[in-house]
């Protein structure tokens, strides 16, 4: 609100009311005033102007007649607001104590308020990017707002006051605003800068006092519209992007609700054919269901980071997923999660396994043993020392104690180390061609086969070692081509007549009682006989179960590097995998690291994810001990202390703190822990 104490001028001539023209001419030039106030006896009762002066001149009189004042003039408190009142021209302003304490003109008053009010305007709209600029009649600029001075790099005090008219090229006359037109969208350039922008006419009481320029920056307006192209392009390259993209990218917002899916759709994670059916359903939905864990969304909202995480579904497909949460002012908006599928590498490598078996390629690279057990140590040893013989080795063990891996250090430990390891899985070859591949064929020997022939496996283990895995999986017609092989230690081709000499090292394998097969009728003795020279039993898992730590620590390792992740066992989640009977042994515990892997959601593998994987979410939850195979009694009770006391001795570190938690003496304990180091 504009008051008249904010707008007053000081009165700077008085005259008396019979003064002539001519001294109230001196008057009004010696106080370099353009009107004067006229007083009778102290009072002001009305005023005169330059041009009324004038005026009264041009009609003839003379300088010494009596001015001719006017007295459309109202007296109002100065502390009030400005207003206008008909028939008033000029506004004397009075202080609380009834004093003069200026004048204002209306047409002053109106042009101060206007004035003002641009100040307002521009505090109103600064920010929103619009120059201001205006003049007077005379196209003199009296007021810019910083914008203006922003976009035209010019400074107010050099532009105040000169003419817009001169500075500015347009293509329109600007004398057509000030004769009352208001131009839009006219384009103007001043010191090199281009403008779009409106020109208004400014009207004080019906006159027209001067334009209003308001006007952004060309340059900065094109800018918005060649980013918005950009971004138009961008999206549509990305999206090209996405389309080609070997990842699936999902958009989901705060809430978990499925926004967006890009990229490649993985449909059989979500067991789920198109991408749309999976869009505006909450992805909680589909962990709860159990389609897949874990909800990697919920633990980026949880973790407010970026969490990374193997996500498996129930139909054993593997996807990596990184998912990255976006904040808008501080707030989460959505979580961006990029999914690979890696179930294609694991059955990848299974596929290469498969090719190898099928087409058993040189197997030369020697895969690592891991072990901590005096039970493998001196089986190992051994072994070593039947490698250096040319006998022939018979392994046998259950499923997954690493057969395989034993004929391979049996064959990098013999002589033959620098010459072929063919390993051949006689359970994964169909009966029809598992006499080619083991002989070969010559040229044209059967329908289908190879027009050059081919060399059987005997041929290509020629000087080295050939690895039968699964040899009670031999059908029994196969079992006596064998057996003459290895008698007459020569083969002939199928099809062929030519017999070639075979110098190989035969290590054979079996998780089959083959003597119980003899006895069934399903082994051939005298095969038997011939594959038995050197048995070596490998131990199951569960009776070396020194050997479970550095193998949980071994595989772990491993798929770390393949995921690129990180993660580490608490003790209490080792302490739980040794626990277990391994029914499986290594490859069951393999599988199992990767499984945790997949499970555990923090970068520590704990006891409880370890319970849950190996025993299922219900049974995770009884109380320990668990036991979850049969065994006699004794054994159990004693495998019971034994464990008690090594927890015990992990965590305490002393045969008397022990001894006082298990409510027995000291001497128990040594005595238990002498027998257990045996
Ligand atoms: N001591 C070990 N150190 C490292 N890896 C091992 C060890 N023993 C076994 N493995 C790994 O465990 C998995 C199972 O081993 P392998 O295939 O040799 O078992 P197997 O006894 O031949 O089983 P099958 O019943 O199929 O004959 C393989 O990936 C193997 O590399």
């Amino acid at each position: 609100m504009i008051l008249w104490k904010d707008i007053l001028k000081p009165i700077a001539a008085v005259v008396g009311h019979d003064n002539s023209i001519k001294s109230v001419i001196q008057k009004i030039t010696s106080e370099q005033a353009d009107i004067a106030f006229v007083e009778d006896q102290g009072v002001l009762i009305g005023y005169i102007t330059n041009s009324q002066l004038l005026e009264q001149i041009d009609t003839g009189q003379s300088l010494d007649e009596p001015i001719q004042y006017k007295d459309d003039m109202l007296k109002v408190p100065d502390s009030l607001p400005v207003e206008f009142f008909h028939n008033v021209t000029t506004v004397i302003g009075v202080d609380s104590s009834g004093g003069v304490a200026g004048y204002s003109t209306v047409k002053n008053a109106r042009h101060q308020i206007n004035e003002l009010q641009l100040v307002h305007l521009n505090e109103i709209i600064h920010g929103a990017g619009v120059g201001i600029i205006r003049t007077n009649n005379l196209y003199e600029i009296e007021f810019m707002n910083e914008t203006a001075e922003k976009f035209l790099g010019l400074p107010r005090s050099f532009l105040l006051s000169r003419n817009y008219k001169a500075l500015l090229t347009m293509e329109k006359d600007l004398k057509r605003v000030l004769d009352g037109e208001t131009l839009v969208s006219v384009n103007s350039t001043i010191n090199f800068k281009q403008m779009s922008g409106n020109f208004y006419p400014l009207k004080i009481e019906g006159e027209i006092s001067g334009l209003v320029h308001m006007f952004y920056l060309r340059e900065e307006f094109e800018e918005a519209v060649q980013e918005l192209d950009f971004v138009r392009h961008l999206y549509s390259d990305l999206q090209a992007v996405y389309d080609s993209s070997n990842e699936q990218i999902l958009v989901i917002d705060e809430k978990g609700k499925i926004l967006r899916v890009a990229g490649k759709f993985l449909s059989s994670f979500w067991k789920t054919k198109e991408a749309d059916q999976i869009i505006g359903k909450q992805i909680g939905d589909f962990t709860r269901r159990n389609i897949f864990q874990p909800n990697i969304f919920e633990l980026c909202v949880k973790q407010k980071k970026k969490v990374t995480s193997i996500q498996e579904s129930s139909n054993q497909t593997r996807v990596w997923s990184v998912a990255t949460p976006v904040y808008h002012e501080g707030k989460l908006e959505k979580v961006v999660i990029l999914s690979r599928d890696i179930t294609s590498n694991a059955s990848l490598h299974a596929e290469t396994d498969q090719e190898d078996l099928n087409t058993h390629t040189f197997e030369t690279e020697k895969k690592k043993l891991v072990y901590r057990s005096g039970k493998v140590a001196s089986l190992l040893s051994n072994l070593r020392r039947a490698a250096k013989m040319n006998s022939t080795i018979l392994l046998e063990g259950e499923s997954g104690v690493g057969k395989e891996i034993f004929a391979h250090e049996i064959h990098f430990a013999s002589p033959r180390k620098d010459c072929p390891f063919i390993r051949v899985n006689c359970g994964a070859i169909p009966e029809q061609l598992i006499e080619s591949e083991l002989f070969g064929y010559e040229k044209g020997a059967f329908t289908g086969a190879d027009r050059r022939g081919k060399a059987g496996l005997f041929e290509r283990a020629h000087t080295g070692t050939i690895f039968l895995d699964e040899i009670g999986d031999l059908p029994l017609n196969m079992q006596v081509k064998l057996l003459r092989v290895i008698q007459e230690r020569e083969m002939v081709r199928i099809g062929g007549t030519e017999t070639i000499p075979i110098d190989v090292r035969i290590i054979a394998a079996t998780n089959k009682d083959l003597k119980l097969m003899v006895s069934n009728g399903d082994f051939r003795e005298d095969l038997f006989y011939r594959l038995n020279v050197i048995p070596l039993r490998i131990p199951p898992l569960r009776e070396r179960k020194e050997d479970i730590f550095p193998l949980a620590v071994y595989f772990l390792e491993h798929f770390k590097r393949m995921y690129n992740i990180e993660k580490s066992y608490t003790p209490d989640a080792i302490s739980v995998l040794e626990m277990y009977g391994w029914p499986g042994n290594i490859r069951e515990l393999e599988n199992i690291v990767e499984r945790l892997i997949v499970f555990s959601q923090e970068e520590w593998i704990d006891r409880e994810v370890v319970l849950k994987v190996l025993y299922g979410e219900e049974e995770s939850k009884k109380k320990q001990p668990l036991v979850l195979e049969m065994m006699p009694l004794k054994e159990a009770v004693a495998e019971l202390e034994t464990q008690l006391i090594e927890l015990g001795m992990r965590k305490y570190g002393t045969a008397a703190k022990v001894s006082e938690i298990l409510g027995v003496s000291p001497a128990t304990i040594s005595r238990r822990m002498k027998k257990i180091k045996k």
